[in-house]
């Protein structure tokens, strides 16, 4: 241990309180700020009561974050060490700490953009002094400069090691016997509040999908109910739709033919994140029916019954098109596989599965994977069409249909008749901050970035 260091240890027992009796106040929990959020005088709701918030806490600390009484703070030329009660002992280096100072020079107070110029930092800066204390890990630079990392968000932030764990999302994975009690949530609880939004989303990142009741059957109520979550993407369908079987665009959707189950928009490079269905009339006409299957079931269902044809579609790239339109040929900047999992935690993320909109095939990687991309796409196809997966229901007037549009594949049964219906897309990454905004505080937001 440096003699800093032993100046360091006799400034912490100087320091009241010491570091080691130091105890962070918890942060609330998210089920008590879950639970604080929804005091509802509705019907009894599982999701309101089990605190589904939880479900999307992205990572968990398994102990707090408190400085050990037992062993100092050190630092050297390179980093800071500081051991933690749980027996653990993080190292930071004084370059990253300098880069990551949460000061108001440093970090935009309002915007929360980085000011400090990282390319100014001294590749080999070090500390002037180091000193714990209530607030926190203080450094002052030798420019003058202090910079203060409160405990717990140097625990948060610990990157060797990680000390946040990362838990696994909670959905709710179902099948057919969904139609016996599927997720819905009330118009006039969705407009009235956030907390009404809060359940909304949540319950859409839970089960993949929504209903919502009491909708006035127009084209406006729909849409001002979509923006509660964001606004609407527009696309080359326009923004908000109100669309029959006329093809007005020319897109099998505008037409009365069924349409296999899938996920829309695999052409883009983004496919599109959450999509809403509000039917607005059905006349003349019968069928028409909607078709929902739960796509990360059936991609687990596949990994167990058969992993080749998993991995063959966790890997073959499938190009796709969307160009019926004279004026448009849309194409993602790659080919994607139908499964794609997260890059460092290994999760089904996004499923990209329309069949109608593949284009022509012509590159491969392996010649063997033809044979194997039909082997395992006939397997994929046999498990979402089979009974216990699929999940048939009938849109109705006033009752309008979200789904994660990453997860969840839809479809419909072929139709006559004047059938209308009214919608739209909402961006993924503009429903997951809606869902993190809603499901946290701002301040946990803030310290977790
Ligand atoms: C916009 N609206 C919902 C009316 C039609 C969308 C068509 C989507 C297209 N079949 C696809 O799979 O991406
Ligand atoms: O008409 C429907 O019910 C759904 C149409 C559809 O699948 C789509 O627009 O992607």
């Amino acid at each position: 241990m440096t003699t800093a260091s032993r100046f360091i240890a006799r400034m912490l027992k100087n320091s009241t309180p010491s570091i080691g009796r130091h105890s962070l106040k918890l942060l609330p929990r998210v089920s008590s700020i879950y639970g604080t959020r929804f005091n509802s005088t509705s019907q009894p709701d599982p999701d309101r009561e089990t605190g589904i918030l939880k479900t999307y806490q992205v990572t968990k600390a398994d102990a707090r974050p408190v400085v050990s009484e037992h062993h100092e703070i050190s630092f050297d030329d390179k980093k800071v060490l500081i051991p933690w009660e749980e027996g653990k002992t993080s190292y930071y280096q004084h370059l990253w700490l300098r880069d990551h100072c949460q000061c108001p020079a440093c970090r935009h107070p309002e915007t929360k953009q980085r000011l400090v110029n990282t390319f100014d930092i001294p590749r080999n800066i070090k500390p002037a002094g180091v000193e714990g204390s209530e607030a926190g890990l203080k450094l002052t630079w030798k420019d003058g400069h202090e910079s203060v990392f409160p405990w717990d968000w140097l625990h948060l932030h610990s990157y060797a090691p990680r000390l946040e764990r990362y838990l696994s999302p909670q959905f709710h994975l179902w099948g057919s016997e969904i139609e016996n009690n599927p997720p819905e949530v009330n118009y006039e609880e969705v407009m009235a509040s956030n907390d009404g939004v809060a359940l909304w989303v949540a319950k859409i990142y839970k089960y993949g999908f929504c209903y919502v009741s009491g909708v006035p059957v127009t084209p406006q109520a729909t849409k001002s109910l979509i923006e509660r979550i964001a606004f609407i993407r527009e696309t080359h369908y326009g923004g908000f739709w109100d669309f029959t079987a006329d093809l007005e665009k020319k897109d099998m959707a505008y037409t009365n033919l069924a349409l296999g189950v899938h996920t829309d928009t695999t052409y883009f490079t983004d496919p599109a994140g959450l999509q809403m269905f509000h039917l607005l009339e059905h006349s003349d006409g019968s069928g028409g029916q909607s078709i929902l299957v739960d796509g990360f079931r059936a991609a687990k269902i596949l990994r167990e019954e058969d992993p080749q044809a998993y991995k063959t579609l966790s890997n073959v790239r499938i190009p796709a098109h969307a160009s019926g339109n004279p004026d448009s040929s849309i194409q993602p900047f790659a080919p994607f596989p139908v499964l794609n999992h997260h890059p460092s935690n290994g999760e089904l993320v996004q499923i990209r599965w329309n069949n109608d909109d593949r284009a022509t095939m012509d590159r491969w990687d392996d010649l063997e994977d033809v044979e194997k991309f039909y082997d395992a796409a006939r397997a994929w196809n046999d498990i979402l069409r089979r009974q216990g997966t699929e999940y048939w229901e009938q849109l109705r007037p006033g009752r309008a249909l979200i789904f994660d549009n990453w997860r969840v594949l839809h479809g419909r049964s072929a139709f006559s008749g004047k059938r209308r219906l009214c919608g739209g897309y909402v961006n993924m990454d503009d429903y997951k901050s809606r869902l993190r905004t809603l499901c946290s505080t701002r301040e946990r937001l803030l310290k977790s970035l």
